[in-house]
């Protein structure tokens, strides 16, 4: 297969399992983001598909061959990771040049190279200013481009953009994620911010504990959470417990709803069902009861908070399609089957 294979990797520091046992394969050209919340495993998961460390048991293929005992500088990678490292006394040009000067390259191939990369991140012109009279988003770019001089096969990347601005880091996002797209190269992306890697990723793999608990589109791992930690993690969501009547058909609060049936054998699950998806109309027989409690009019959404018997749930809606309820209000929420997700573990 061409792109990038983790067999069953695992690592151990000591006692500890910090990756453990992932399995994960990245096709020739697609963009994954590695995402997780602090200390599960994706940064000691990309120095292994690095190099810089050794993974404690398997193995590690790049383009059908086992890189796993491969050095790093044989790896045919670019990398940026969080502190640039630039070297500051370099111009631009210098900067990005720098891997073809080791390789020994021609002054002339370097320049072409150069102006090449310098159109590709928008800073054509850039090659005599130096590094420190830059923006952040600019040291950044040249960064990047610095990290695909040689053109790599594989691009790896750690929370590149965290020392960014809000503003300037969804741009980054945007221009990293068609940056790659123009280039078509593999690309490895750790963060922590889940709408940084929805921007930018073909695949998340959501990380826990060292493991994988999703590895999916982003609209999959939203829309179909593998698990509570998924449905969690992943933008807001609501956890409803539900059980099973005698058809095996999910009920909350005593009552049925249509279309969603638990598995064989279960008698108590929890849904999930996105904030967007609880939709709020009069009560009657066929909806679920609940008391609106607060209500968040943030100007683009407004957030109905609402109390189900004990249960908080948030329903959000727009200002166009905004339900007519005041604080006090009892409501009936109606849930459709396709938007409930059950959740086993
Ligand atoms: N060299 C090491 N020796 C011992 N433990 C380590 C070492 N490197 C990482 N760990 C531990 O392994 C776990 C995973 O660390 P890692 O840096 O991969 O997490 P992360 O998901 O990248 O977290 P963050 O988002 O905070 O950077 C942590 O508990 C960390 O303390």
């Amino acid at each position: 297969m061409s792109g990038l294979a983790l067999n069953n990797v695992t690592k151990q520091f000591g006692a500890f399992t910090a990756v453990d046992n992932v399995q994960l394969s990245v096709p020739h050209g697609t963009f994954v983001c590695l995402l997780g919340p602090s200390g599960c495993g994706k940064t000691t998961l990309l120095r292994m598909i690095a190099g810089l460390d050794m993974p404690t048991s398997g193995a590690i293929v790049l383009d059908g061959s086992d890189i796993t005992a491969i050095p790093t500088h044989k790896r045919d990678l670019g990398m940026v990771f969080q502190s640039l490292a630039l070297f500051p006394h370099l111009s631009v040009g210098e900067n990005i040049a720098y891997p073809l000067r080791i390789r020994g390259t021609a002054k002339e191939a370097q320049k072409k190279r150069v102006d090449e990369l310098l159109t590709l991140i928008h800073l054509p012109g850039y090659a005599d200013r130096p590094v420190n009279k830059l923006s952040g988003g600019q040291r950044q770019r040249v960064a990047i481009a610095r990290a695909l001089t040689i053109s790599p096969k594989l691009f790896l990347l750690d929370e590149p953009l965290s020392a960014l601005d809000a503003k300037l880091r969804e741009a980054m996002q945007v221009e990293l994620r068609q940056l790659q797209q123009k280039l078509g190269i593999t690309t490895i992306v750790v963060t922590h911010d889940q709408r940084e890697a929805m921007t930018m990723a073909d695949t998340v793999v959501v990380m826990n504990s060292g493991e994988i608990r999703q590895a999916a589109s982003p609209i999959e791992i939203y829309r179909r959470p593998a698990d509570r930690f998924v449905a969690d993690f992943i933008g807001s969501t609501n956890l409803l417990n539900v059980e099973a009547d005698s058809a095996g058909r999910a009920t909350v609060l005593g009552k049925v709803i249509e279309g969603v049936l638990l598995p064989p054998g279960l008698s108590k699950a929890t849904i999930s069902v996105r904030p967007e998806d609880v939709h709020l109309t009069v009560p009657s027989s066929n909806t679920i009861g609940g008391k609106v409690t607060f209500i968040r009019d943030l100007g683009g959404t407004i957030e109905t908070f609402l109390d189900l018997s004990g249960t908080q749930v948030v329903a959000v809606s727009t200002p166009r399609e905004r339900p007519l309820v005041n604080v006090g209000d009892e409501v009936g929420v109606k849930l459709s089957p396709d938007v409930c997700v059950v959740l086993q573990k």
